[in-house]
């Protein structure tokens, strides 16, 4: 019944303006999958690779798609994901492109639910799945490589972990979103928006701490649940070995004092969450920080593992954090995320399923997350690439009640 009979590739729009990989399966009782590639600003020096959406389409033309149209049923996504892994013939996916293999391996599992008859999420996590949710944690204020003049750390995250729905949740992020607003508007700092629609103010870290701070606790005397917070560092695009470490606007940091640094605001402003805080080549200095708040916070590696197995079998040897981020382009199909996920579950791992700066109205992930009995998503707060997956998120919980 899901025999794949036909694949097309196009380029669409990102949010960013670029172009980016669509895929649409079809199979043989009718059966539809349509999915896009997501694309990335603050890549991981270990991602699989993106090509040109050009080039990823023209390639998976040749090489990919004859293998799978008449050949491999989109039930069967192992099947599906090992066929576009032995098209590409490399470990990065770099022949046919990570964002045309991501494509088509989401498009797939999307074919394979719509002949089910099945949400998407069911069909990939069975019959018992939709009765967690992941804690959404919403991108407030930014900077880094997602927005010029703004904050060094890439990412603060508003994370309502005490609310009873994700729903609540959701909302609760986009009023802290908007509670932002005001409060940026009261001190004179007008700001426009960085690539995932968080604020990015003209103001340094310590400031962007109080008033994530201020807007969180109003919120959350406003709803009666309880919103942390927590950051994504993005700490490879800060180190640069020649300059002696982190270099932030007003100082550098090196190792052991960028260690100190986040241990500090992690006891400070009673973290909940802290991705990528050192450089995706230092599982050691991951491990001395995780040593030190590991029982007290999420340390996640989002460079440092890039959904990648092996890197994450090192994580965990080494004991380098206690979360892994996973998004799936980074290693080029779902059959790849889901291994990551299922190492990472299996050594007591946080996961955390994630967007990436540059989106579409794909919704995969918010299947993807619940699928898995994800703990968290990170898809932003507001914006339609964002809200997309937020609002499937909603739609989800209603459909599982
Ligand atoms: O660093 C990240 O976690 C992501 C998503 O927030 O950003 P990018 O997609 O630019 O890598
Ligand atoms: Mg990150």
């Amino acid at each position: 019944m899901t025999l794949i009979t036909d694949i097309r590739l196009r380029r669409i729009l990102d949010s960013r303006g670029n172009a980016t990989v669509e895929a649409d399966v079809l199979t043989e009782s009718g059966g539809f999958g349509r999915a896009a590639a997501p694309s990335g600003a603050s890549t991981g020096e270990f991602e699989a690779i993106e090509l040109p959406p050009n080039e990823a389409i023209a390639n998976a033309r040749e090489h990919a798609v004859p293998r799978l149209v008449g050949e491999v049923h989109a039930g069967d996504q192992r099947a599906v994901d090992n066929t576009l892994r032995a098209a590409d013939g490399t470990d990065d996916f770099s022949e046919i492109g990570a964002n045309s293999a991501v494509a088509i391996s989401m498009a797939t599992a999307k074919a394979a639910a719509d002949v089910l008859g099945a949400p998407l999420y069911q069909h990939l996590g069975g019959a018992f799945r939709g009765d967690n949710f992941p804690v959404p944690l919403g991108n407030v204020i930014g900077g880094g490589e997602h927005a010029a003049d703004a904050t060094d750390i890439q990412e603060f995250l508003s994370a309502p972990v005490g609310a009873p729905s994700v729903a609540d949740a959701v909302f609760a992020n986009a009023a802290v979103h908007q509670e932002i607003h005001d409060m940026l508007i009261e001190r004179d700092t007008p700001a426009g928006k960085g690539d995932e629609g968080a604020w990015a103010p003209s103001i340094d870290d310590a400031e962007a701490f109080e008033i994530l701070e201020e807007a969180t606790s109003t919120v959350a005397d406003e709803v009666g649940f309880e919103i942390k917070f927590g950051l994504d560092v993005a700490a490879a695009e800060m180190y640069d070995e020649e300059e002696g470490g982190y270099v932030y606007s007003d100082q550098v940091r090196d190792t052991d004092e960028q260690v100190e640094y986040i241990a500090e605001l992690v006891e400070e402003w009673d973290l909940a969450y802290v991705e990528d805080p050192l450089d995706e080549n230092d599982f050691e200095a991951f491990a001395d920080l995780t040593e030190k708040v590991g029982d007290q916070t999420l340390i996640c590696g989002d460079d440092l593992f890039v959904t990648n197995v092996s890197r994450l079998e090192q994580g965990i040897e080494m004991d380098s954090a206690n979360s892994i981020l996973i998004k799936p382009n980074q290693i080029g199909s779902l059959t790849d995320a889901f291994d990551a996920i299922e190492l990472a579950a299996n050594n007591t791992y946080d996961v955390i399923v994630s967007h990436r700066s540059g989106e579409t109205e794909d919704t995969t992930i918010a299947h993807l997350a619940v699928a898995t009995d994800a703990d968290f998503i990170k898809t932003g707060a507001v914006g339609g690439e964002r809200t997309a997956k937020l609002n499937e998120l909603i739609r989800i919980a209603d459909d599982a009640a």
